[in-house]
């Protein structure tokens, strides 16, 4: 199933001459985790400003649904919940108190106000704290706080930037396990931003890689290998014990072979266009030596993100 739910076409802004948003198009589907991924000042926030419709476009669109932000944000406000990456609340209330708040502001029946309050409470992990104020929760429990807060008026897509700043490692694993499993379970659209590989990679279905306004790289993390290592995206890594044939060399002249690394003598690392595992090894038995091991190593999201900046700064300063 892949109908699209965000639709940025064409999408730019322009802040003092500069491309903040270059361009952008894209379309994230129904149910799908996004992640936008990108250093500071990429541009990750000005895109998500602009969907919720609190900043206009130099040109172009977004729509939500098929409601354009920019012409319509109050409505594409009724199905879009936004955790900013710090979450305000009214300190002098309860975590309980807070949601019913946000319910009265979304014009909820209270009965069933409260029935939800308590239920997403309960989902975040956060019912024995329900009565404490938020002023004495952690920014971890805000956080969680915020997450039932979007979720209190029923959102077809959440959007949230940096949501895990400031949280410690656990608390960064269960908020992204949160998130993923509300998405699955309530058929939620994901946007989410973040400049931290792993918890991308932890959890989304796709990211794009933003620098410096523009959309660099779309897809999921074997797309992104595709597109980024294109000649050589499988890695095999050997280990033999040495007969009499070069096998570095025979590697060498064995076409989709790109790139033979002696790690030390009986251990190499092999680029190649395809994965070549089994021919890798048929040609060490051939050879008389003896096979230890091998195993292909796919690259990472952190491989990918490097292999891109590593790049992208030798063409920069070329
Ligand atoms: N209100 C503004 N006025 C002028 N320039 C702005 C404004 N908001 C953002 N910018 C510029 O637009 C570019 C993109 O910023 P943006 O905040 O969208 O990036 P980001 O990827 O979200 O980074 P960060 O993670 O640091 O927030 C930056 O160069 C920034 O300085």
């Amino acid at each position: 199933m892949t109908e699209p739910i965000i639709q940025f076409n064409d999408l730019t802004k322009v802040y003092d001459k500069e491309y903040a948003v270059d361009h952008l198009s894209l379309s994230i589907n129904k149910g799908e985790i996004f992640g936008l991924l990108g250093p500071n000042g990429a541009g990750k926030s000005t895109t998500i400003l602009m969907t919720l419709g609190l900043s206009e476009p130099t040109s172009g669109t977004v729509t939500v649904n098929g409601i354009n932000s920019t012409n319509h944000p109050i409505d594409v406000k009724k199905i879009v919940g936004y955790l900013p990456d710090d979450v305000g609340f009214y300190h002098q209330m309860t975590g309980l108190e807070n949601l019913m708040y946000t319910a009265s502001l979304n014009g909820m029946d209270r009965k069933e106000a409260k029935e939800r309050a308590l239920h997403l409470l309960e989902l975040v992990g956060l019912t024995d704290a329900k009565d404490k104020r938020t002023d004495k929760y952690s920014r971890g429990m805000r956080q969680r706080l915020g997450l039932a807060d979007v979720l209190m008026k029923n959102p077809q897509v959440i959007i949230l930037d940096e949501p895990t700043i400031g949280i410690d490692p656990e608390g960064v694993r269960e908020l992204l396990g949160l998130i993923k499993d509300l998405s699955k379970k309530e058929q939620i659209t994901v946007l989410l931003s973040s400049h931290d590989l792993h918890q991308v990679q932890r959890i989304c279905d796709r990211v794009g890689i933003f620098v410096k306004g523009k959309l660099l790289a779309t897809g999921n993390i074997n797309d992104l290998a595709q597109q980024l290592f294109n000649e050589d995206a499988y890695l095999i890594n050997l280990e033999y014990i040495s007969g009499d044939t070069n096998l570095i060399e025979q590697f060498k002249n064995t076409a989709g072979i790109n790139e033979v690394e002696e790690i030390h003598p009986g251990k190499l690392k092999l680029h190649c266009e395809a994965d070549l595992t089994k021919q890798v090894a048929k040609i060490v038995f051939e050879s008389g030596a003896e096979l230890i091991q091998i195993s292909k190593s796919d690259y990472g999201l952190d491989e990918i993100y490097h292999r891109y900046f590593e790049g992208r700064d030798q063409s920069e300063t070329a």
